[in-house]
């Protein structure tokens, strides 16, 4: 291993982290990690995205290197968690030119947004924006559709003097459903809800998603023609795929039957689809869909990234940075089951407190784990290198963060969520560990503030959690077949592990952050 690690020579280490402020170190390793996840969380705020996206000049927008000129032809619709505030901003900068806008946001967002004293991402008195609540707990639901509806009804009603613009985040897809007749809205929720409890990936989902939907996969672009489209999309999927994102609703798609048929195959869905939905995947696919010359709706639509996961992990380290950390991201696109990811940030945190030089098992391992959670080898052996230089080399603590969405296989009707069962599984991991005192510390958490149908974004744990429990009563092992991760949290010492940052009107994935102190002369 050590051949190999030393292709990969990181930066020189600032010095500063050897000076840490005192007061600094007397701060908590959990409250630091609680300070690391806000920066994150901060990075991402609909206002400030939608502000760096958009320069206005005079009657003339500016969008990516692209102009429009405005002349009050701006129509706005938008669905998704962050939408709400993406909108109040886009309002204030295009207000004057804005004739009309129904945007789809969750349940309870703007009493919500009240309560927390963001009135900044709240729509002014007089907006023309109409604010629809739904999806209750990310599912799609009757508010939900009639939100749909009204996005709809709007798009269908533009000219080709008319600039739609439309604001994406993700949630999206639960915000906006809009069936294909005659599959019933309970319908498109059951399939849905079976394949996300079965495990299945958002690539996955949302390409069955598509082809239930009149909206998704370019369908609004479709109903918007002859309109200019532009969307600005707040991206919560891997790699930034903009079909995927919300399902990609200005994106022109084409729906392979047999592809999505063999999702649900995958997932053992297909003796239970409703006759509705066979009846769908059965008939031709629309004109449009097809990129052929004359239904092609391309020309008239700019699709944007306005923000990202990588965004956030880039401000979550310069804070960590400020906390006395050395940041180092581990990778963006952490997925897989939630057992293999807790193994890899277990093995890493075996590696980075290894008293001598680690056993190469470790790295052997890591390596052959990589591809199975989305870590590429490379990245491993970069995230290796910088953990061995410090230990060997006495830095301070290391704040190793990383980026995704895993996936849990519900086996049981608990309540809880992938960050959730993560955490606790992490600690697993490092049960009966010879670790540094303070840590290793592990946090994940969804930026959107909801892990699952829950309170909680997340929950920070430690070696020490089993042994917490234990003394408390709590049977991890039973919770982890129910799938119950919430409850545990919420009863284990007064739920203080649970991180809770209520709505946070934003959604880029999910932070994962191994905090690793420095490494005690007795045990190096
Ligand atoms: N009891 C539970 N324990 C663990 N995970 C759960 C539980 N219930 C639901 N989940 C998982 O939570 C995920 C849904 O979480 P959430 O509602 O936060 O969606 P999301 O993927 O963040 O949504 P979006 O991407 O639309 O914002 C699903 O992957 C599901 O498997
Ligand atoms: O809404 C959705 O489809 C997910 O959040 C992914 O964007």
């Amino acid at each position: 291993m050590a051949r190999v690690l030393s292709l990969f020579r990181p930066q020189p280490f600032l010095a500063h982290v050897g000076r840490r402020k005192p007061t600094l170190c007397k701060m908590s390793m959990d409250s630091r990690a609680r300070m690391v996840f806000a920066a994150a969380v901060e990075a991402v705020q609909p206002d400030t995205v939608v502000r760096q996206s958009i320069e206005r000049k005079e009657d003339l927008v500016i969008i990516n290197g692209h102009k429009f000129t405005l002349k009050h032809n701006l129509h706005l619709v938008g669905f998704g968690k962050a939408v709400l505030g993406m909108a109040a901003e886009a309002e204030r900068i295009m207000g004057d030119h804005l004739v009309k806008g129904v945007i789809s946001v969750p349940h309870g967002m703007q009493q919500t947004l009240q309560q927390h004293g963001k009135d900044h991402l709240l729509l002014k008195e007089n907006s023309r924006i109409r604010v629809m609540e739904g999806a209750k707990h990310n599912l799609p639901d009757v508010d939900a559709h009639q939100a749909a509806e009204g996005i709809k009804q709007l798009a269908s009603e533009l000219t080709e003097k008319d600039l739609l613009l439309v604001l994406i985040s993700g949630g999206g897809s639960a915000l906006l459903p809009a069936p294909i007749p005659p599959i019933s809205l309970q319908e498109k929720h059951d399939v849905t809800r079976k394949l996300a409890g079965a495990g299945a990936t958002i690539q996955e989902l949302n390409t069955v998603r598509r082809a239930l939907s009149l909206l998704k996969g370019g369908g609004l672009a479709h109903y918007a023609h002859p309109a200019q489209v532009v969307s600005l999309i707040l991206s919560d999927v891997i790699g930034d795929p903009l079909d995927l994102i919300a399902s990609g609703p200005t994106v022109q798609s084409e729906v392979w039957p047999e592809e999505v048929l063999s999702v649900l195959e995958r997932y053992k869905l297909l003796n239970s689809l409703p006759a509705s939905v066979k009846d769908v995947l059965g008939r031709p696919s629309p004109k449009w869909r097809e990129k052929t010359d004359e239904s092609n709706t391309s020309g008239n639509v700019l699709n944007s990234v306005i923000g990202s996961n990588s965004v956030a992990l880039k401000c979550a380290g310069r804070r960590a940075r400020e906390l006395g950390f050395r940041p180092v991201v581990l990778a963006l696109g952490v997925c897989g089951d939630v057992r293999s990811v807790s193994r890899l940030y277990g093995l890493l945190a075996r590696f980075a407190c290894s008293e001598e030089e680690p056993p190469p098992e470790i790295a052997a391992e890591l390596l052959r784990l990589g591809p199975e959670v989305g870590v590429e080898s490379w990245d491993l052996c970069r995230t290796m290198q910088v953990l061995d230089e410090g230990r060997t080399e006495g830095w301070g603590s290391t704040c190793l963060l990383a980026g995704g969405e895993p996936t849990v296989e519900l086996t049981g009707k608990g309540r809880g969520g992938r960050n959730q069962e993560l955490a606790l599984r992490v600690a697993l991991e490092l049960r009966g560990l010879k670790l540094p005192p303070n840590g290793p510390v592990f946090l994940s958490g969804g930026t959107d503030g909801q892990d699952g149908p829950t309170e909680a974004a997340g929950a920070i744990t430690d070696g020490g959690l089993y042994e917490e429990a234990h003394a408390q009563g709590l049977d991890i092992d039973n919770i982890l077949t129910n799938n119950d991760s919430y409850t545990f949290f919420s009863r284990l010492s007064a739920g203080q592990r649970l991180l809770v940052p209520g709505l946070t009107c934003t959604n880029v994935m999910d932070v994962h952050m191994l905090l690793i102190p420095p490494i005690p002369i007795n045990i190096r």
